[in-house]
């Protein structure tokens, strides 16, 4: 059953089952909002930092947490390769978001109640590798939203990472939400095009993502089915 609050997105594209991208669903005043509140999240209470790898390496991407913090490869709710601090608290108003974007991906929000929220910054040359998000305990879709410099996302399959991938080019205000079989499909981003972006809108240089996912570890928000329409 559609939700008539939540219309299905224009526009959007079936990348693989399950993987939807919705362009400009976000307005330009949504967008600049959200760099707003990103602003905000990266000074703290935790930080945002490039997150260091056990191999000895550190993501050429920074990262902020909400909810939930992520760290290779597991969630904490406190930044306990950072410093220490807790988390962020993941706010309603951003849980409403996210069940609006998976209503505009398939037409239904079920239960979904994302409860971590990954911000990414990528500057000109940083890239992120071909992974899978697989630390949740949820069967949620996962719900990608991009604002500022356009990016090249792979999206690939459930076995690894190699082909056969989909290249999607993801602009500004670009939605991008992946569930039912595509849930954990391998995805990264291989480039971002410099100087795409609008500087009014988005940030002055670089490209954001936000990443919401349910971990489904409870506390403050019980795991959920995934949405009818996802499969
Ligand atoms: O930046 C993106 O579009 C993807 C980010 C991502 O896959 C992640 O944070 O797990
Ligand atoms: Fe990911």
């Amino acid at each position: 059953m559609t939700d008539a609050l939540f219309p299905l997105g224009r526009g959007r594209a079936e990348v693989a089952p399950g993987a939807v991208h919705v362009p400009g669903w976000l307005s330009r005043r949504r967008q600049r909002e959200l760099v707003e509140s990103c602003r905000a999240w990266a000074v703290g209470p935790v930080p945002i930092r490039h997150t260091a790898l056990p191999g000895g390496g550190v993501m050429s991407v920074r990262t902020v947490c909400l909810g939930w913090h992520w760290l290779p490869y597991r969630y904490s709710r406190t930044a306990d390769d950072v410093n220490g601090a807790p988390v962020a608290p993941f706010p309603d108003w951003l849980v409403g978001l996210g069940r609006e974007a998976v209503a505009a991906a398939y037409g239904d929000a079920g239960s979904y109640r994302p409860d971590a929220a990954l911000v990414n910054f990528y500057d000109g040359d940083a890239r992120m590798g071909m992974h899978q998000d697989r630390e949740e305990r949820s069967p949620a879709p996962v719900v990608s939203l991009s604002i500022g410099d356009a990016c090249l996302f792979r999206f690939g399959n459930t076995r690894g990472r190699g082909r056969p991938y989909a290249d999607v080019r993801l602009e500004s205000g670009d939605l991008f939400v992946f569930g039912g079989p595509s849930r954990f499909a391998y995805h990264g981003v291989p480039k971002v095009y410099p100087g795409t972006g609008d500087p009014s809108v988005g940030p002055r240089t670089g490209r954001l993502n936000i990443t919401l996912r349910e971990t489904g570890l409870g506390g403050g928000g019980a795991a959920s089915a995934p949405p009818g329409g996802a499969a």
